[in-house]
């Protein structure tokens, strides 16, 4: 949500603060890091306004008001709830009702040079450079055969595209889907003062214990790790839908139980998201005292798992729509959070998992 500094009584807290005055924000015509662009970020002024006599377009009462978004085109109140699909989260920039939706343009794609994408996804200088599809197809023949792969259910790393111009398409889209949210690219977990300590991340806290994960599919995860240094990321572009919002849609086939990619963010304690609205923060460790439980928050700092959409647990078409399951290990004694082809999955599918893996907390019931 974009900063404000209106004073606390003037606005329901949850009020989305970004009905600016100023008009629609500049073109930028260079892109600059999250970093630079956080450090230089307005302050937006919030005038009082009085929203004491705000209802819901949809269910007509003023109550919750600290639940209603206030629609950027016709200035109507809304309750998250009443939202067909629900809003679970305050929407970070602007937002439009279903109704004023068509007549604002959804986010588009925003073109960048390889420099930049480089310096947004911090990859290393030399690896920009397109795989020769001969000298990957010699890399695949390297691993195990198919069959032995199957009967031993062992992860599979995830096949890059080889195509430069395609490649540098979905690092567009991740990129432009991470700024619209303010969010800093990183593909691991981060520890800050004031949230979770990494020596608070151990699998030895979970209550019932932790799979801890095999040596060979450490080394297939090391394997994801070195590919994505190099800037070669799992086959998946960002796309934006207007039911959905954000979605994931897949590039290439991918093949059962292939690694697609770790669920990143700040860890925190569970204790200190209890008021969050953030609607992407995903269970790391369930500790024997409540107090010590960690979740990932990606709302400074998350990759592409924040934009893997949930299945509707409700419906029978929702089920059937899963192709990813949602898998926590204990890597060298830390928990980790990796999500994993559950079946295989066809160019142009969208990705989706269970939200309700751990805990049945997550409204799903007006999910696509
Ligand atoms: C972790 S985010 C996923 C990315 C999100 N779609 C976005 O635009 O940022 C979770 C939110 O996405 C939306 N969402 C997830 N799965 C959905 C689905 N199957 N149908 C509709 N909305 C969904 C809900 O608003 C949910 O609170």
């Amino acid at each position: 949500m974009a900063p404000f500094n209106s004073t606390p009584q003037s606005r329901p807290h949850h009020l989305p603060a970004f009905r600016r005055k100023e008009g629609p924000p500049k073109k930028k015509k260079k892109f600059r890091t999250m970093k630079d662009v956080m450090k230089t970020a307005k302050r937006v002024a919030i005038p009082r306004e009085d929203y004491s006599k705000l209802t819901c377009k949809i269910c007509g009462s003023g109550e919750k008001d600290e639940e209603m978004l206030l629609c950027d085109g016709c200035d109507n109140g809304f309750h998250m709830m009443c939202l067909r699909p629900v809003v679970v989260r305050v929407p970070i920039g602007s937002w439009y009702c279903n109704k004023c939706h068509d007549h604002h343009p959804t986010p588009v794609v925003k073109k960048f040079t390889q420099r930049k994408i480089m310096d947004f996804f911090r990859i290393q200088k030399s690896a920009m450079k397109c795989i020769s599809p001969e000298v990957s197809r010699r890399q695949r023949k390297r691993t195990r055969p198919l069959v032995l792969q199957k009967k031993s259910r062992k992860l599979l790393p995830y096949i890059p595209t080889e195509d430069h111009n395609r490649r540098s398409k979905q690092m567009e889209s991740l990129a432009s889907a991470l700024i619209n949210l303010k969010l800093e690219f990183s593909n691991e977990l981060t520890y800050f003062l004031g949230m979770a300590p990494k020596s608070a991340n151990q699998s030895k806290f979970e209550s019932d214990g932790m799979q801890v994960m095999s040596k060979e599919d450490m080394r297939t995860l090391e394997k994801c790790k070195a590919m994505s240094e190099r800037g070669e990321y799992p086959p998946l572009t960002v796309v934006f839908d207007a039911l959905e919002g954000y979605t994931v849609e897949v590039d290439a086939p991918i093949k059962h139980m292939t690694f697609v990619a770790e669920y990143t963010g700040d860890v925190d304690y569970i204790r200190n998201r209890a008021n969050d609205d953030c609607d992407s923060m995903m269970t790391l460790l369930l500790a024997s005292d409540p107090l010590k439980s960690l979740l990932i928050c990606p709302d400074k700092r998350g990759n592409i798992t924040r934009f893997i959409n949930g299945i509707n647990n409700h419906t029978e078409e929702g089920r059937k729509k899963q192709n990813l399951k949602c898998v926590r290990y204990s890597v060298k004694g830390e928990c980790r959070v990796f999500l994993v082809a559950s079946r295989n999955i066809g160019k142009g599918e969208r990705l989706y998992y269970n939200y309700n893996g751990y805990e049945n907390a997550y409204p799903t019931h007006h999910f696509v």
